[in-house]
C-alpha cells in the first residue's frame, strides 16, 4: 500500500467500458481506500488548470472591499439574508486565515432557485448565491459558471468510477446527484500580518514539520462531502496525512486537480473509502486555491449500500448531515440554529 499521492490520468472515465477504464477505476479505488487522496489529470475542462485561466476566477479578490461586502453572509453582516452562500471575510483571530466565496448550483444554472419547489426553496442550503455585479467584474460570472459545470462533469465521472470500483452498478449514486448542491469555493490566504495584534502563540497556530515550526493557515480537517476537486494556484502549503500518520505535501501542479474523499463517502461506504485529514501550512507568499465540493441533492436519502462486510447505519438526508457538519467550520460559525433537520431522528 502506497504512502504517496498518485497522479491518475482519467481520460478513459469519459469513454465507454474498456479494459483501460477498468484499470483507471481500480487505481481510483486503490487511492480512495488507501491514502484517501489522489491527483487527477486528462479530463474535459482541464484547460482551466493553468495560471492564466485560474486568474480569471481569482479576479474576484481584487474587488474593492465595498463590492465584497455586498456579498457577505448573515453571520458577518446581519443585514444580509443569505446564510450559507456568499462571502466570508478574513477572521484574524482564527487559525484558518482566509477569505473567499461559496457558490452553489444556481451559478451554473441561473433561475434554478426560483424554479425550485416550495419544499426546498425555504432551505438555506438551496439559497441563491450573491454574485458580483457584471459591470464590477465583466465576464467573471460566465467564467465561474463554466468552471462549475466542468467540475460537476469531473465529479460525475468520479462518482460513477467509485460505484464501479466498489463492485456496484455504476448508476447506483446517480439519482442522489441529480440536482446536487455542489459548492464552488474560491479562497485567498494572505500572509499573516504580524502587526495585527492577534496572539498566534497558541499551540493550534503552528506545527513542527520536518524539524521546522510552521504557521497553520488552514486548520486540520476532513472534508464533509463526497469528493473534493481542488485546484491549487501554484503555491505549496497543502498537506495530507498518509497511512503512516505522517504529513505529506500535496504539491500544486498545473493541469491536475488534487482529489480527496469526504466523510459522507466514508460513511456511505461503511468506511471502505477514507476521508483523509489535511491542512494548510503558511507558504512564503499569498496562496489561492479553488476547491469544488461535489455533493448530492439536498433531499437525497443516504442509505447503506449493498456491500458485504460493512456496518449498516440508519438512513439520513444529505441536507441534514451537511448542515450539522458544515456549520462546525469557522466560516459558518453562528448559523447552526437557522436550519432544523428535515427528518426527525428515530428515537
Ligand atoms: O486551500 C487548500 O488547498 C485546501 C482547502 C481545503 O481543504 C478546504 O477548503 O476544504
Ligand atoms: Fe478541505
Amino acid at each position: 500500500m502506497t504512502l504517496d499521492i498518485e497522479t491518475i490520468g482519467i481520460a478513459d472515465l469519459f469513454g465507454p467500458s474498456s479494459p483501460a477504464r477498468d484499470r483507471t477505476d481500480a487505481k481510483i479505488m486503490a487511492a480512495a481506500s488507501g491514502i484517501g487522496f489522489m491527483a487527477v489529470r486528462d479530463f474535459p475542462g482541464d484547460d482551466w488548470l493553468t495560471p492564466q485561466r485560474r486568474a480569471q476566477l481569482l479576479r474576484v479578490f481584487a474587488l474593492p472591499d465595498a463590492e465584497k461586502q455586498k456579498l457577505l453572509r448573515w453571520n458577518f453582516d446581519r443585514s444580509k439574508k443569505n446564510v450559507y452562500r456568499g462571502w466570508f471575510p478574513l477572521q484574524p483571530a482564527a487559525v484558518s486565515y482566509k477569505e473567499g466565496i461559496d457558490m452553489g448550483p444556481d451559478l451554473a444554472e441561473p433561475g434554478l432557485v426560483d424554479a425550485a419547489d416550495a419544499s426546498v426553496s425555504d432551505d438555506p442550503l438551496c439559497e441563491p448565491t450573491p454574485l458580483p455585479a457584471e459591470d464590477a467584474l465583466p465576464g467573471w460570472r460566465a467564467a465561474a459558471a463554466d468552471y462549475y459545470r466542468a467540475m460537476e462533469t469531473v465529479g460525475n465521472a468520479l462518482m460513477r468510477s467509485i460505484a464501479r470500483g466498489l463492485g456496484l452498478p455504476e448508476t447506483i449514486f446517480d439519482a442522489c446527484f441529480e440536482g446536487g448542491i455542489s459548492t464552488l469555493r474560491l479562497i485567498r490566504y494572505p500572509l499573516r500580518d504580524a502587526s495585527a495584534g492577534v496572539d498566534t502563540s497558541g499551540p493550534e497556530f503552528s506545527v513542527v514539520h520536518k524539524g521546522e515550526t510552521r504557521t497553520i493557515i488552514g486548520r486540520e480537517h476532513a472534508d464533509s462531502g463526497f469528493v473534493t476537486l481542488l485546484a491549487q494556484d501554484g503555491v505549496e502549503g497543502l498537506q495530507a496525512k498518509n497511512l503512516a500518520g505522517e504529513w505529506i505535501d500535496v504539491p500544486p501542479a498545473n493541469g491536475t486537480l488534487a482529489v480527496n474523499f469526504g466523510q459522507l463517502l466514508e460513511r456511505w461506504t461503511g468506511e471502505r473509502v477514507r476521508a483523509t485529514r489535511h491542512r494548510v501550512i503558511a507558504p512564503k507568499t499569498a496562496r489561492f486555491s479553488i476547491p469544488f465540493f461535489y455533493e448530492p441533492r439536498v433531499d437525497a436519502e443516504i442509505a447503506p449500500l449493498p456491500l458485504t462486510g460493512t456496518d449498516i447505519f440508519e438512513p439520513f438526508l444529505y441536507g441534514d448531515y451537511l448542515w450539522e457538519a458544515a456549520t462546525n467550520f469557522v466560516e459558518m460559525s453562528g448559523i447552526k440554529h437557522l436550519r432544523q433537520p428535515r427528518r426527525a431522528k428515530a428515537s
